[in-house]
């Protein structure tokens, strides 16, 4: 079988359309078409070797550039209404694939030690290792993801399809002399498109280990970026990846649409239609031996082509019938078989059309797509055949109600989706896309929870409720992190073990390698006993938290509308995150919730006793531990937090609330118009650590980078400073030639932390050698750790830009403003064309 039919063979199942082997057009076409790829509203046919074979487009009009093929005769615009396209512009995360089989998948580390200039493409890494134990597989790869956009109205063109369909096939096979075979013409309704993309397919009889391959990134000398694979398995893996000139939006991995075919109108025709038995067929045998190519006039004296004249059992008018291929390439679709059969079904109908989503929508979790006859039969189950009056017929997998309450037809509203059909891919993204990076626990789903209060209000006011989960979790690790400290007797053997009783805890002959001995201050003995029989009184609290199950972060249970990013696999030498997963806050069952309410509020009085302590605070005070500028801190607020019907408050407990962000999501905002800016969409991206994997179409990036974090090391490496960690990941950004078009937004955060700690007396030249003896206050202090970021910026950045740097606290209610002036800023500063808002 050849590669391009394995290949859609294997991902016809994922049910996403007909995937192309070829998805870039082709290079005669014209060039508006090649601009912009395959489109709605196109006409064409798909090859053997797997691409998309345009012809027409009956979206515009006859004299359009796309059109210089010509149309057919009785051509007519398919006049579409404002809204009438689907466009999901992200529908593909970059990153992304579409598989057949099970699929291992890791970034590719860029190797810093060969020198190279570091090549940061969209997907992370250097590009993408993918590996399978399967017997046979396809994969698509889209390293910089990939768009969809889809007709909603598509009965308009089912209608349009059926009155066409005979002046299709007389243009162009009559007119054009393109010898497509009856059932072949494929009207365009939904296309994902992407920038680049990476496919490969191979079968083998035997499963001999696994089959890796690697899509490696290069740049060209456009400055764009290109793929290309390696493997050292050459032998059974068939892969090809492109573009070969990157830039354009314009290759079409996916198409759906409708299959036309017309009835062949010859007695000896219809009896070579041969079915074979769904258990055994192979594509081939789905399909006639004699293929029907309506209208063609041209004498076929080819092999594979046999003209067979006129006469009662042979075609008449012009008609050619393909006879007796040697080695047939068949193009499998399943809407073909489909369509055959229909028309045997339906006598009186005259052609039919199938379209994509009805066949997809009887798929049932399958591997490999089942045959047509067996997809036909389950299309019966599900769905009347309905004929119109001009003798066509479909599957009436529409509701019917709604087609006729569709709104009219306006002029302009048409133009508009013209204009959404044809503008060049670089305007394909409409409105404001702004990335959050930033090492952990600088504050990005802190910022973006600003925005989500400012700008979807209403979301973020039904979403307090959810964060009440993740502040008994803040609440309960702030008092763990004080009885670690002040009675580690008490507690250590459940951070040991989890699960020994208070009577074994309590115990003074259990020992606790590791743990800290604080001495009692002199003359406290009474208060010690106090604290620790609190601390006894608390362990059981402790162990409420142990009882929350695993769960999603929260960032997956807030909302409906995030998008989940992928997960991908990064490299370990580019994360920046704390390792120690038993910090992430997760979320257990609503009864859980519910029972560590109750046990939070029966322990306010214990808590708050040890909270306000003065041995308590003296050791935390002695240890230079500043609890109440940790993440997550609500000590101060325990009758209010501990209340049976304690319910978030939006402007400080969701902000002050810390959960560590699991999952990469998109969030997408509408702006309203302001004195300042026009109304537009924006989208922001809190990627937590995977960072590296999303910058496709940004139009801004917000390093946030902790003032406060400069007397901290990193937990999975003390030797470094968390402020010294900051800049490595700055200069990368900097320094990125991929980045180098994307604006800056430094916010040099917890502003206010920095100035509580120099206040308290810890001294930046402590901690950061270059500040030697300057003065300790804030201003001084800031000043110079900003000058910091600055420089590196200037000296790293591979062409000239300007930077926008702010000292904040993002946890202030104030930062609600300097949010919305980043909106003016943004738009003012051109980072996206006015056009788009
Ligand atoms: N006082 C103060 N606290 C802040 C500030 N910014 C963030 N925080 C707190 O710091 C903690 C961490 O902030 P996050 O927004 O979760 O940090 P992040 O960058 O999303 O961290 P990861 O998801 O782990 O990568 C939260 O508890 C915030 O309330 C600030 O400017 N001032
Ligand atoms: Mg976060």
């Amino acid at each position: 079988m050849a590669d391009s039919q394995l290949y859609s063979r294997l991902l016809l199942s994922k049910g996403a359309g007909y995937p192309l082997w070829l998805p870039e057009p082709y290079d005669d076409l014209p060039s508006a078409y090649k601009e912009i790829g395959a489109a709605i509203g196109d006409v064409g046919v798909i090859t053997s070797d797997g691409a998309f074979d345009f012809v027409f487009n009956i979206c515009v009009a006859r004299d359009h550039p796309i059109n210089s093929v010509g149309v057919p005769e009785d051509f007519e615009v398919a006049a579409l209404s404002h809204g009438d396209i689907r466009r999901a512009p992200r529908h593909y995360p970059p990153g992304s694939d579409v598989s057949s089989a099970k699929l291992k998948k890791r970034s590719l580390a860029i190797n810093a030690s060969s020198g190279d200039n570091p090549i940061i493409p969209a997907g992370g890494g250097a590009g993408f290792s993918i590996s399978t134990s399967s017997r046979e597989a396809a994969v698509l790869l889209l390293p910089d993801g990939g768009a969809s956009m889809d007709l909603r109205r598509k009965q308009l063109f089912r209608d349009y399809a059926l009155k066409h369909a005979d002046n299709w096939y007389r243009f162009l096979n009559r007119d054009l002399g393109r010898m497509v075979e009856n059932g072949s013409i494929y009207l365009i309704t939904g296309v994902d498109k992407a920038a680049s993309w990476g496919v490969a397919c191979f079968s083998q009889d035997t499963s001999d280990g696994d089959v890796s391959l690697e899509l490696k990134a290069s740049m060209v000398a456009s400055g764009n970026i290109k793929y290309s694979w390696t493997s050292t398995e050459i032998s059974p893996i068939a892969a090809r990846a492109g573009p070969d000139e990157p830039g354009n939006l314009n290759q079409a991995v996916f198409l759906r649409g409708y299959k036309v075919m017309l009835r062949e109108r010859f007695a000896g025709l219809r009896g070579a239609v041969k079915v074979s038995p769904v258990e055994d067929a192979k594509p081939r045998d789905l399909f006639p031996r004699k293929s029907h190519v309506p209208y063609s006039d041209v004498k076929l004296s080819s092999s594979r082509l046999e003209f067979t004249g006129s006469g009662s059992t042979g075609p008449t008018d012009g008609d050619a019938v393909v006879e007796d291929f040697p080695e047939p390439i068949h193009i499998y679709h399943p809407a073909d078989l489909i369509n055959e059969l229909i028309l045997q079904d339906v006598q009186t109908a005259s052609v039919s059309v199938t379209h994509d989503s009805d066949w997809i929508s009887v798929l049932q979790d399958e591997s490999i797509i089942p045959e047509g006859q067996e997809l036909y039969r389950r299309l019966l189950e599900k769905y009347p055949l309905s004929t119109n009056e001009e003798g066509g017929v479909f599957f009436n997998s529409f509701d019917t109600s709604r087609e006729n309450s569709e709104s009219p037809v306006t002029e302009s509203a048409f133009n508009q989706v013209l204009d959404q059909n044809y503008t060049p891919s670089h305007n394909h993204e409409p409105g404001v896309r702004l990335l959050l990076l930033g090492q952990s626990e600088s504050g990005k789903s802190t910022l973006l929870r600003q925005f989500q209060r400012m700008y979807d209000h209403e979301n973020f006011e039904k979403q307090r409720i959810l964060w009440r989960p993740i502040i008994q979790s803040n609440i309960i690790n702030s008092i763990r992190t004080i009885l670690t400290i002040v009675a580690p007797n008490s507690i250590s053997p459940r951070i040991d073990s989890g699960r020994s009783s208070p009577a074994e805890a309590s115990g003074d002959s259990i020992t606790v390698p590791g743990s800290i001995a604080v001495p009692a201050p002199e003359g406290t003995s009474n208060s010690f006993s106090h604290i620790e029989a609190l601390a006894t009184t608390l362990l059981p609290l402790l162990d409420s938290e142990d009882g929350y199950k695993r769960g999603p972060s929260v960032e997956q249970n807030l909302a409906e509308q995030l998008i989940p990013l992928p997960t991908m696999e990064i490299n370990a030498e580019r994360t920046y995150r704390r390792s120690d997963a038993s910090r992430v806050p997760v979320i257990g069952s609503k009864e859980l919730e519910i029972e560590t309410q109750l046990r939070l509020q029966s322990m306010c009085g214990p808590m708050v006793r040890l909270w306000k302590n003065s041995d308590v605070q003296a050791i935390l005070k002695t240890k230079n531990i500043h609890l109440e500028d940790n993440p997550g801190f609500f000590l101060k607020d325990l009758s209010r937090v501990t209340a049976l019907d304690y319910v978030p408050s939006g402007g400080y407990d969701v902000i002050k609330a810390w959960a560590e962000t699991a999952e990469p999501s998109e969030h997408t905002f509408e702006m309203k118009a302001n004195a300042h800016s026009p109304r537009g969409t924006w989208s922001i991206i809190d990627v937590g650590d995977k960072w590296l994997t999303f910058f496709e179409n940004v139009s801004a990036i917000i390093f946030l980078a902790p003032l406060s974090a400069f007397d901290q090391c990193l937990a999975e490496d003390p030797t470094i400073n968390r402020i010294e960690d900051s800049w490595a990941i700055w200069r990368e950004i900097c320094s990125s030639i991929l980045l180098a078009q994307v604006d800056l937004i430094l916010f040099l955060n917890k502003y206010d932390v920095l100035e509580r700690k120099l206040k308290a007396g810890i001294r930046l030249s402590k901690h950061i050698v270059g500040y030697q003896d300057r003065s300790s206050d804030v201003k001084t202090a800031s000043t110079y750790l900003k000058s910091k970021f600055t420089a590196i910026h200037e000296s790293h950045c591979p062409k000239r830009r300007s930077l926008h740097s702010f000292f904040t606290s993002v946890t202030d209610a104030s930062s609600v403003n300097l949010v919305s002036s980043l909106r003016d800023m943004v738009v003012r500063q051109n980072l996206v064309t006015s056009d788009l808002l």
